[in-house]
């Protein structure tokens, strides 16, 4: 069974995910990969800077994160640049990974953009992680130390509350605490693994 996971920024996909892993799940982090695609050394990192200059590098030579985000979360153009370049290769480690995941694994992806890409319905559930706009931001500015202006480019550059909740088969309210959060996704990971049940038990699979 394979769920797409999906939040908006800071909305708590990663801590969903490290849950449902403790529960059993097998996660797949978007994210995770788009950092290990363009790390020191690889051919991703070459892509970024023949497109957007060495200037982009930490001295040590790894991207310089803060200051790329600067860039693309303030410029929807050099945004698309990125993920063009980004994008294909998180895709084929996805695959990789996927085809290594044992065959009756419950498969979590999490993927921050699902409901940009336009492919939730490849996905047999799809959980979304939902808070408000004003907590989204409360905890940006809490735990990343990002300015306002950081948090509402990024907020900005995102699908509406909307757009997510409208793919969901499964939602998260996560506007409570650490604890609730927990019930709420050993409920929905208990949903999960039935539909995983019924469909290895359904007759003629
Ligand atoms: C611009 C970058 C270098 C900034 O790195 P930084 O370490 O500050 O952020 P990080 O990668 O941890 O992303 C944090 C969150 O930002 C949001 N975000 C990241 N990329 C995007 C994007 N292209 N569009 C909208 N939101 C995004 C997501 O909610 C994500 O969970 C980085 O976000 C990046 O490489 N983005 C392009 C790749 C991408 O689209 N990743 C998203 C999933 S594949
Ligand atoms: N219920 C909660 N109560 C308080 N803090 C929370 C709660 N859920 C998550 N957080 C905190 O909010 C922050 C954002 O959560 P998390 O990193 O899981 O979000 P994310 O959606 O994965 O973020 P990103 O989009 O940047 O990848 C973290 O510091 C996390 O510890």
């Amino acid at each position: 069974m394979r769920v797409g996971l999906t939040g908006g920024v800071a909305s708590g996909k990663s801590t969903v995910s490290a849950m449902l892993a403790e529960l059993g799940a097998v996660v797949i982090d978007a994210d995770k990969l788009a950092r290990e695609v363009v790390a020191r050394g690889t051919p991703g990192l070459t892509s970024v800077v023949e497109a957007f200059g060495a200037e982009l590098l930490t001295a040590e030579g790894d991207l310089d994160r803060p200051a790329m985000g600067a860039v693309v979360f303030n410029d929807e153009q050099q945004r698309r640049t990125l993920e063009g370049i980004i994008h294909p290769l998180v895709f084929e480690r996805i695959v990789a990974l996927e085809e290594a995941a044992p065959r009756d694994a419950l498969v979590v992806h999490d993927i921050p953009l699902l409901a940009e890409s336009g492919r939730a319905d490849t996905f047999d559930a799809v959980v979304v992680v939902d808070v408000p706009t004003q907590l989204q931001v409360e905890r940006m500015l809490r735990d990343r130390g990002w300015t306002q202006q950081d948090a509402e480019s990024r907020i900005a550059a995102q699908a509406t509350r909307e757009d997510r909740l409208s793919i969901a088969t499964h939602v998260i309210d996560n506007s409570g605490s650490l604890a609730d959060l927990r019930v709420r996704v050993g409920e929905v990971y208990a949903e999960l693994t039935a539909g995983l049940t019924a469909g290895l038990t359904a007759p003629g699979s």
